[in-house]
């Protein structure tokens, strides 16, 4: 046995504790991986899941940039003024941003699928927990830390009120680049039908942390291929570096492992 005395197991276990607590949501074991295709045959139906609550405030909407993944719309969240709550959720959460995944072309981009079908391209609303964690940066350490909508997009007529978004794209085609984007109202890109599928998983992208619970809206939303190309259009590369389209930003699915994927319809 090494010589472990009484005082300094103490502090090893302490210690161990202290980390443990710190990084409950390690990847290393990789349990809870992000995304998934949502094999529809294998969900369960659990009629005590109610319609999420969604309230955003499009005076939150802050600005538009360009983080050399995706481009993402920020909000202002130092209050609950654009906040979810309700369907699988225990507490309220606070939308941070939302970003979305696409293709090269329309066979690819979305990250999950629905019984292996891909769908041009996936919008992700980032939602944090405010009664667990102090801002979004603790929420990617902590096991609900975050809620993320996940919504589908296809390809068919133009969407209005989307174009706002569209038009701003080529301010940030380069990475880093960033406008102030104001009063556009999130809500007008979720779907009528509030059916969804739920199930706890990662972030897609670094750090990949086991923080979060998705709510994937059953039905797709409509863009125009016109939109679409105009997402492709922006760069993964900076201003002076050799230009990369943005596109194929978008994770493999994960394996499922022992998670249930819930589902609001039967
Ligand atoms: N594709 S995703 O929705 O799983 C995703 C991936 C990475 C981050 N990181 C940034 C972040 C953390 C909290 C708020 O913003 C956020 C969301
Ligand atoms: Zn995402």
């Amino acid at each position: 046995v090494r010589n472990c005395n009484l005082v300094s197991c103490t502090q090893n276990i302490n210690t161990a504790k202290q980390q443990e607590c710190q990084n409950p949501v390690t990847v290393s074991s990789g349990t809870r991986q992000s995304p998934i295709d949502i094999n529809t045959a294998h969900c369960v139906y659990n009629p005590q899941l109610k319609p999420l609550k969604i309230s955003y405030d499009p005076n939150n909407c802050l600005r538009l940039r360009n983080n050399g993944y995706f481009f993402q719309v920020d909000f202002e969240d130092s209050k609950d003024s654009s906040v979810i709550s309700s369907g699988p959720l225990k507490n309220h959460y606070r939308l941070k941003q939302f970003h979305f995944h696409w293709g090269s072309k329309s066979d690819r981009g979305s990250e999950h699928t629905v019984n292996n079908q891909v769908y041009p391209a996936e919008l992700h609303l980032v939602h944090w927990n405010p009664v667990k964690c102090n801002n979004s940066d603790e929420a990617i350490l902590s096991e609900d830390g975050l809620a993320v909508i996940g919504v589908f997009l296809k390809l068919g007529k133009r969407h209005d009120r989307l174009q706002k978004l569209v038009d701003a794209l080529p301010a940030v085609k380069h990475k880093d680049a960033a406008i102030e984007f104001l009063n556009f109202d999130p809500a007008c890109m979720i779907p009528s039908c509030s059916d969804y599928w739920t199930y706890p998983g990662s972030l897609t992208s670094p750090p990949q942390t086991e923080c979060v619970t998705w709510v994937i809206m059953k039905d797709p939303i409509e863009i125009s291929p016109e939109q679409l190309a105009t997402f492709r259009s922006l760069f993964y590369t900076s201003t002076g570096e050799k230009q990369k389209n943005m596109v194929d930003n978008y994770r493999p699915v994960q394996p499922l492992l022992k998670r249930t994927v819930y589902s609001t319809t039967s």
